[in-house]
């Protein structure tokens, strides 16, 4: 039955000839069996297989966890890597949080296309019961997925032992003789979630003997829900004006979907999600505030900006700006973020100008700035150029200008002088400006 389930896993994932898989190995009895599965279905399926164990030295055992993950290994025959992480012993997110950490993080490193963990159905219903306990919101209680596909370059993640309980595992790695190691930790009540395992479930199996089935599938109807919220939020997304969004279309929406859309822009962003308090006290301000008002409402590490009608999130903390001289590279930092120059055919700033020039500088404005955007049209001052942009006032000197031998080339968010616009079949440089490291857009 375990190797049925876990067939139909790599099935689902598509995994055929050629494809290399990664036992991530604890050397605990679920990914013991995972390898040992994963070992017997190796020559129908054509993979080839190897495993990882990540040694995170906080256990007086890991030494002889890594040797007994070794050994198993070579008994398969199977290619084995160790990866050594230190783990801050006082890291802010707690210790398990940073193993957890290291440890992808390590295993992210690996050649391969996935890496296969040995995640059960009990795991699925520990946590999600764990995490309802700690006040999760429908995102942090969805399943784990049984196939995470690969992306950018990081491996994808089976777990294809994840619909089976906890019991048939153990009884098939009773059955076939295999040895594991116990992670001593497991045994520890002071930790919730072992307290859960240990103490909570059995009670509540007593009286609901189908428990672990019934929350692993209530944690696949959250991972559905927020499957559907985050869909819904990229609908209003587009149904506001896209980004930024405008303001009246957003105010439009009931506060739950405010709320949803404001979250889901946060991740995508790679911002913290922000407190439930904190989303609302925007929402209230967002909706109490005339739209001509400028509004900057700072969630965590976010602020959510409204402007002329527009509305977007940004970095609450603004990073130091530094006057850098451009020569030649491809990009410059600026604050948070980056300038980057793409070179281009006829489009942006004429190369021949900026290799002739004595000096160019990327700073912030400077006293009288003025700049023509348009061939033809008037010099413009600097404020007059932000008003006609819609660049509200706490932006202002935060705006990257390329300075060419004291002249105004470029400014971000603004565009291009006139003066310095790359000829038609020419080579050009075009500016463009990634506010802050991590954001979906330039
Ligand atoms: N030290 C390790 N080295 C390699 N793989 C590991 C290690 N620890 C755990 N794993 C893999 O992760 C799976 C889940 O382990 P465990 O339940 O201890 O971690 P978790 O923290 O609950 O899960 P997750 O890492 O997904 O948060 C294991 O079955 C195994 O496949």
């Amino acid at each position: 039955m375990l190797l049925q389930v876990a067939a139909r896993a790599l099935t689902a994932a598509g995994v055929g000839p050629g494809a290399r898989l990664c036992c991530a190995l604890s050397g605990g009895v679920d990914s013991v069996v995972v390898l040992d599965v994963l070992h017997a279905l190796a020559p129908r399926f054509g993979f080839s297989l190897q495993a990882a164990h990540v040694h995170h030295g906080l256990s007086p055992h890991a030494d002889a966890w890594a040797q007994a993950c070794a050994t198993r290994c070579a008994q398969l025959e199977v290619p084995f890597s160790l990866f050594q992480v230190s783990v801050a012993r006082d890291a802010s997110a707690g210790l398990e949080a940073a193993a957890r950490d290291q440890r992808h993080a390590a295993l992210d490193g690996v050649a391969c296309d996935w890496l296969v963990f040995g995640h059960h159905q009990d795991d699925q219903a520990e946590t999600l019961l764990f995490r309802l306990l700690r006040g999760s919101g429908v995102r942090g209680a969805a399943a784990m997925r049984a196939v995470d596909p690969p992306r950018a370059a990081r491996p994808g993640r089976l777990r294809p032992l994840l619909d089976c309980p906890r019991s048939t595992i153990e009884a098939w790695a009773r059955d076939r003789g295999l040895a594991w190691v116990e992670d001593e930790s497991n045994a520890q009540l002071d930790f919730s979630r072992n307290h859960l395992r240990h103490r909570v479930l059995p009670v509540i199996g007593e009286r609901f003997p189908a428990a672990t089935a019934t929350l692993a599938r209530a944690a696949e109807h959250f991972r559905e829900a927020s499957e559907l919220l985050d869909e819904l939020a990229a609908l209003d997304q587009s149904a506001c004006g896209g980004q930024p969004l405008q303001l009246e279309r957003v105010l439009a929406l009931s506060d739950a979907r405010v709320a949803n859309l404001l979250r889901w822009r946060a991740r995508q962003d790679n911002f913290r999600a922000p407190s439930r308090s904190r989303l609302g006290e925007a929402l209230r301000q967002l909706r109490a505030v005339p739209a001509s008002h400028p509004l900057r409402v700072e969630l965590g590490d976010m602020a959510c900006c409204v402007y002329r009608g527009r509305l977007w999130l940004e970095p609450a903390a603004l990073e130091p700006l530094l006057a850098q001289r451009w020569s030649g590279g491809d990009a410059l930092r600026w604050g948070g973020g980056e300038v980057h120059f793409l070179p281009r055919h006829g489009e942006g700033i004429a190369r021949a100008v900026l290799d002739g020039a004595r000096e160019v500088v990327l700073s912030t404005r400077r006293p009288g700035l003025r700049m023509r955007v348009g061939v033809g049209r008037p010099r413009r001052s600097f404020k007059k150029l932000c008003q006609e942009a819609e660049i509200p006032a706490w932006m202002r000197d935060r705006l990257p200008v390329l300075w060419v031998d004291g002249e105004p080339a470029w400014i971000g968010g603004i565009g291009l002088a006139a003066d310095f616009a790359c000829p038609v079949s020419h080579a050009g440089l075009v500016p463009q400006w990634r506010k802050w490291q991590g954001s979906s857009q330039a």
